[in-house]
């Protein structure tokens, strides 16, 4: 895309629904961030989210109607496999908990002559419920172990999926939220998608009842709105 066709696009400001930028103008102290970015929201595309989307891209349009659905499809059918696999009902994700509209970020790591100085995502944990993250084949994701950082390997055509937040307080801390970064190298360019599934605005989020046991395991987290974790995240 022509840069003034992307000039449009370009924002700083989180409330847009489609937005390019880059994180390379900042540096945390001593690391110096490595990193653009378009940040959007994609499933369900029948609603206002792709009227946001660039019109001039013409097969940009149908390949993430296709690849969004398809997504969306995935991490409900895993949603049901986690709910089973902690004894909840096979349903127990899937209404408002992961209805909300998805948040994709397509991250562009440009290689780097000295990745020690720098750092294409800061450590951190994703806030919704569940990311489904495609990093095709360059490496460069890491996720916290204790006190060391392990590097998740590519595997072709393999999808990686990450707890956020809402996972870890609904399921009472049995699922955690990892800790995770993504590294530069200067050998070659390193593109990811990741796919974040977020609640309903309005859901109430609690630690499920089947998860807590007042004796053994009391619950961990007070019960609030989507929408209020959100708000505190964004203000902090
Ligand atoms: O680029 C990656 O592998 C990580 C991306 C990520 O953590 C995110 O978009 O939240
Ligand atoms: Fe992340």
């Amino acid at each position: 895309m022509p840069a003034e066709d992307k000039l449009p696009y370009c924002s700083y400001d989180m409330s847009k629904r489609f937005r390019l930028a880059t994180s390379t103008f900042y540096d945390s102290g001593e690391t110096r961030y490595w990193h653009d970015y378009i940040k959007f929201r994609g499933y369900p595309a029948s609603n206002q989210n792709a009227r946001h989307w660039p019109s001039k891209l013409v097969n940009f349009t149908p390949s993430l109607v296709e690849y969004s659905a398809a997504v969306h499809e995935l991490a409900q059918t895993i949603l049901c496999l986690i709910a089973e696999g902690l004894g909840l009902d096979g349903t127990f994700f899937t209404g408002n908990l992961s209805r909300g509209d998805t948040h994709m970020s397509i991250n562009y790591y440009p290689p780097c002559p000295d990745p020690t100085l720098t750092m294409g995502l800061l450590a951190h944990c994703d806030r919704h419920l569940l990311t489904v993250l495609s990093q095709a084949d360059v490496a460069g994701l890491q996720a916290r172990h204790g006190e060391r950082w392990l590097l998740v390997h590519p595997i072709p055509g393999a999808f990686v999926i990450n707890f956020g937040h809402q996972m870890q307080i609904v399921t009472n801390r049995v699922l955690a939220s990892v800790e995770h970064r993504a590294v530069t190298n200067s050998a070659a360019v390193r593109m990811s998608v990741a796919t974040h599934v977020h609640p309903t605005d309005g859901c109430r989020i609690r630690p499920a009842s089947e998860m807590v046991d007042e004796a053994m395991n009391p619950a961990r987290y007070r019960e609030f709105a989507f929408r209020e974790f959100m708000e505190a995240y964004d203000a902090a």
